[in-house]
């Protein structure tokens, strides 16, 4: 089966990683990576545990720079712009890409500050602007019917899928390029982790997304680009569709197919 072409006008590269190396202190986490991401897709990163999926990810939004051991060399380019260098302003990077992560993680406040949380520490304080992003966030991530009436009760009542809904909500009402997902959906019970789901092929219409999983049949449900990573390198990148069906590498069929990881 041929893949379907990427439409280059709709899906233009918006992140391009490239010949990246990270090292923790003298650990050599990931080794020489080049990869594109396009603009309104998924891009669903997959691989054994360890194999440097979330290290990845994490350079995308400057998150390593929290770790003080980490060294970067190379190149990632967000719509053009270098993001890895010291001249990079992290705090606006974070307002272009946005994150979600594995156990969802609510602010102890109402369901409305968490949303508007971002805005408020840039300064947005307008009652109108705050209430049209609330009801904006919470219809883009599929639970303001769920909450429209308890704005002001505290997110740390919600369900752990309601939960992770509000914290996608949070990461969409700065209005970033891109949104991060690390394993969105591991704690999560099935029927939460199919709402995820089909929120995640919505909001692709609007956002780049990029995901780390586990789930074999998630990443071939969500995402249009699949990159398999093993001990910190790049095996095989491509349609989603080719890799699952017929990948290039015997490691990244071997992968898939359960032979190992
Ligand atoms: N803060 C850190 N300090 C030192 N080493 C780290 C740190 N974070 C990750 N590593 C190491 O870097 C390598 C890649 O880890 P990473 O968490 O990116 O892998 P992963 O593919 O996301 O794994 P998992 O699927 O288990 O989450 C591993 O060997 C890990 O032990």
């Amino acid at each position: 089966m041929s893949p379907e072409p990427v439409d280059l006008s709709k899906h233009p590269p918006l992140i391009e990683v490239d010949k990246l190396h990270l090292y923790y202190g003298a650990s050599h986490a990931l080794k020489d990576i080049s990869l594109t991401m396009r603009k309104n897709q998924v891009t669903a990163f997959i691989g054994p545990s360890g194999c440097g999926k979330s290290t990845l990810l994490r350079c995308l939004n400057r998150m390593n720079d929290l770790i003080d051991s980490v060294r970067i060399e190379g190149s990632i380019r967000l719509d053009k712009d270098e993001i890895t260098g010291r001249s990079t302003d992290v705090i606006s990077l974070r307002r272009r890409v946005g994150m979600v992560f594995q156990q969802s993680n609510p602010f102890p406040k109402s369901i409305y500050e968490n949303i508007v949380y971002g805005l408020r520490i840039a300064g947005i304080n307008d009652k109108a602007t705050l209430d049209e992003t609330v009801e904006r966030s919470l219809k883009g991530a599929a639970i303001w019917n769920e909450v429209k009436d308890r704005l002001h009760d505290s997110a740390l009542g919600l369900s752990g899928g309601q939960a992770q809904r509000i914290c996608i909500a949070r990461a969409i009402a700065t209005n970033p390029e891109v949104i991060l997902m690390d394993e969105p959906c591991s704690a999560l019970d099935p029927l939460s982790t199919l709402k995820i789901e089909e929120l995640i092929d919505e909001l692709k219409e609007q956002y780049t997304i990029v995901i780390v999983t586990h789930n074999m049949q998630q990443a071939a449900r969500v995402s249009d680009s699949t990159a398999f990573f093993y001990l910190g390198e790049l095996i095989e990148m491509g349609d989603t569709k080719k890799i699952f069906t017929n990948p290039e590498k015997q490691q990244t069929e071997d992968y898939i197919t359960g032979r190992f990881g």
